[in-house]
C-alpha cells in the first residue's frame, strides 16, 4: 500500500472552478484498487469547511504565514480529507483565486505557500499514525512542497511528484517576499525558484520535485517547446527524462449517459433526439435540419473560441447552431451575446454543473478550438454521450479524437474532427466537414457509435500513476 497526500487548490464536487478540480477529485477512488490511500489536502474555503464531516483537529500552527491554521481530518463526497482551516488566508466571499475587483488575492502566494507547508508538516511528522510516502503536487499552488519538505527534514524521505495541469500560470511573487514566503535566498537562482527575477511557485516546483507529469502524452512533448513551454520549455527539457504524460480519465459514474439524472432520456444515442429537443427549448432555439453544436468553456484565449466568433458564419450558413455555456473574458462574453441576436445561437453566461450534463446529452457536436489544451475533459464528456468533438489538433485533443480522415471514414473508426493549424480558417474547413458528415446518417451513426465505445476511464492511467508513485516512494 503506497500512501500519497494529494496537495490542490480545488478538488470536485467541493470546489470547482475547472478540470483541476475533476482530476483531483476522481484520483483517489480510481486509485485505491491499485493499492494507492490517497488522501486530499485543501484549503479550508467556506464551501469546503461547510461540506466536511469532521473526524478531529489533527494538527495547528500558531502562525500560518500570518495567522492560526487548524489541520482537519474530515471525509465529504467519499474522499478522504485534510483541510486547512485558516480564516485569515481562506475565508473569503467570491472566487478562490480572485478578489472582487477581478484580480489575484494580493496575498495568493502566501495563501497557497500555507496549504505546501502544512502538507510538508504532515509528512514530517505525520497526523494521526498516518504519514505519506509521497505527497502529488497539482499546479504551482502546490509547487513549494518540495522547498518546505527540505526546509523541515522530510526531503528525504518523501517522495513527491508535480503534476502540471497547466503551465500557463507560475504563481509568482516579487523576490522581496523570499523571506516572508520562508524559502532559502540560496535558491533563488536560475536553477531554483527564480523565473525572470521573481520566485514561481511553478518553477520551485518542477526543479525540486522527484517526477513531474503532465495530463497527455502530446502536451508532454509540447512541454518541451517554446511554443507551449511558456518560458519554463529549458527546465523541462532537462527534466525529460523525469516527466511523463499521464492521460486524464473522466468519472464515468458521474458521466453516465445510461444513468445521467440531468438527461431527458437515458438510452443513448437513440435518445439524442429527445435531449436534443430539450435542449434547444431550454435555449430558445428553433428546428433545423443542421448539427446543433455546445461548447462548455471558461472564454480565455487559451480556449480559442475567438476563432470560433470569426468561423461562426460557416457553422450557421450550413445550418448548423451553437448553444454555448461558459463565463470568462469581458469582450467573448460580449461577442456571443451579439452572435445570440441571429436566433441560431443560444448562450448562457455563467456555470452550471447540471446544464453542462444537458448539454452533452442534448448536442450533436462538441467544439473545443484550444489554442493549447494539457488534456481537456469536454471532448470526453462529448465521446461517452455520443456528441461528436470538433477539436484543435493540440495536446490532450490529440490524444483522445480520432479524426473522421478518409482512412479513418473506410476503416470506420473516426470518433470525432481535429483541425490544424489553429485558425479561424481550419476551424471554417472543420465545421463545414461537421456538416457534410451529419447529413450523412450512416456516417455519422457509425461516429457516434465509435464515440461511446471509446474508454474514457481511469483504469489505464490510475495504472500508471501507482507505477509512478512507487518509483519515488524511498523505503527502508
Ligand atoms: N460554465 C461552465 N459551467 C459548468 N461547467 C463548466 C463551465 N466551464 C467549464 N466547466 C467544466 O470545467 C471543466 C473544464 O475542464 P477542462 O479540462 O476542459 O479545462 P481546464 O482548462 O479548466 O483544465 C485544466 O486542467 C485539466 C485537468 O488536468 C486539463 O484537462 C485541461 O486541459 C487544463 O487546461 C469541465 O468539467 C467543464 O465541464
Amino acid at each position: 500500500m503506497t500512501r500519497v497526500l494529494s496537495v490542490a487548490s480545488e478538488c470536485a464536487p467541493l470546489v470547482k472552478t475547472g478540470g483541476l478540480a475533476d482530476v483531483v477529485g476522481a484520483l483517489p477512488a480510481a486509485l485505491a484498487p491499485e493499492g494507492v490511500e490517497m488522501r486530499v489536502m485543501l484549503p479550508g474555503y467556506p464551501a469546503v469547511l461547510d461540506a466536511l464531516a469532521r473526524e478531529g483537529t489533527v494538527m495547528e500552527d500558531w502562525d500560518l504565514f500570518g495567522g492560526h491554521a487548524n489541520l482537519i481530518a474530515a471525509t465529504a463526497a467519499g474522499l478522504s480529507l485534510l483541510v486547512v482551516e485558516a480564516p485569515h488566508l481562506y475565508d473569503r466571499t467570491g472566487s478562490i483565486y480572485l478578489g472582487a475587483d477581478g484580480h489575484d488575492w494580493s496575498d495568493n502566494p502566501e495563501r497557497f505557500a500555507g496549504l505546501c507547508w502544512m502538507a510538508a508538516r504532515v509528512a514530517a511528522e505525520g497526523v494521526a499514525g498516518w504519514r505519506p510516502d509521497v505527497i502529488h503536487c497539482h499546479d504551482w499552488q502546490a509547487g513549494l512542497v518540495p522547498d518546505y519538505l527540505r526546509a523541515q527534514g522530510a526531503r528525504e524521505r518523501t517522495g513527491t511528484v508535480l503534476t502540471i495541469h497547466n503551465m500557463a500560470f507560475h504563481g509568482l511573487a516579487p523576490p522581496t517576499r523570499i523571506a516572508s514566503l520562508r524559502l532559502d535566498p540560496e535558491r533563488f537562482t536560475p536553477d531554483g525558484y527564480e523565473f525572470w527575477g521573481r520566485i514561481s511557485a511553478l518553477k520551485a516546483g518542477l526543479v525540486g520535485a522527484d517526477k513531474l507529469t503532465t495530463v497527455s502524452p502530446t502536451y508532454a512533448e509540447e512541454l518541451l517547446r517554446p511554443e507551449f513551454g511558456m518560458g519554463l520549455d529549458g527546465i523541462m527539457r532537462e527534466r525529460r527524462d523525469d516527466l511523463v504524460g499521464i492521460l486524464n480519465g473522466i468519472d464515468e459514474a458521474v458521466w453516465d449517459p445510461a444513468t445521467d439524472p440531468a438527461v431527458t432520456s437515458y438510452a443513448q444515442p437513440e435518445g439524442k433526439a429527445a435531449n436534443k429537443a430539450a435542449l434547444r427549448a431550454e435555449f430558445g432555439l428553433p428546428e433545423s435540419d443542421g448539427p446543433l453544436c455546445v461548447v462548455v468553456s471558461r472564454l480565455t484565449s487559451q480556449k480559442g473560441l475567438d476563432l470560433l466568433i470569426e468561423a461562426l458564419p460557416t457553422l450557421l450558413s450550413n445550418g448548423g447552431q451553437l448553444a454555448l455555456l461558459g463565463s470568462g473574458e469581458g469582450w467573448m462574453e460580449e461577442a456571443f451575446r451579439n452572435a445570440a441576436q441571429g436566433g441560431q445561437v443560444g448562450v448562457r453566461l455563467g456555470y452550471d454543473e447540471a446544464l453542462s450534463h444537458r448539454m452533452m446529452a442534448g448536442g450533436d457536436a462538441i467544439l473545443v478550438p484550444s489554442r493549447f489544451e494539457p488534456c481537456g475533459l469536454t471532448q470526453m464528456y462529448g465521446l461517452r454521450y455520443g456528441t461528436i468533438p470538433v477539436v484543435a489538433l493540440t495536446g490532450g485533443l490529440a490524444d483522445t479524437v480520432i479524426n473522421a480522415s478518409p482512412a479513418a471514414l473506410s476503416a470506420g473508426v473516426a470518433t470525432g474532427l481535429q483541425f490544424h493549424p489553429v485558425t479561424a480558417d481550419a476551424l471554417r474547413a472543420a465545421l463545414a466537414h461537421l456538416c457534410r458528415l451529419y447529413a450523412d446518417v450512416n456516417v455519422w451513426t457509425r461516429m457516434q457509435a465509435n464515440a461511446m465505445a471509446q474508454p474514457v476511464g481511469w483504469q489505464s492511467s490510475a495504472k500508471a500513476y501507482a507505477r509512478l508513485f512507487q518509483d519515488v516512494t524511498r523505503r527502508a
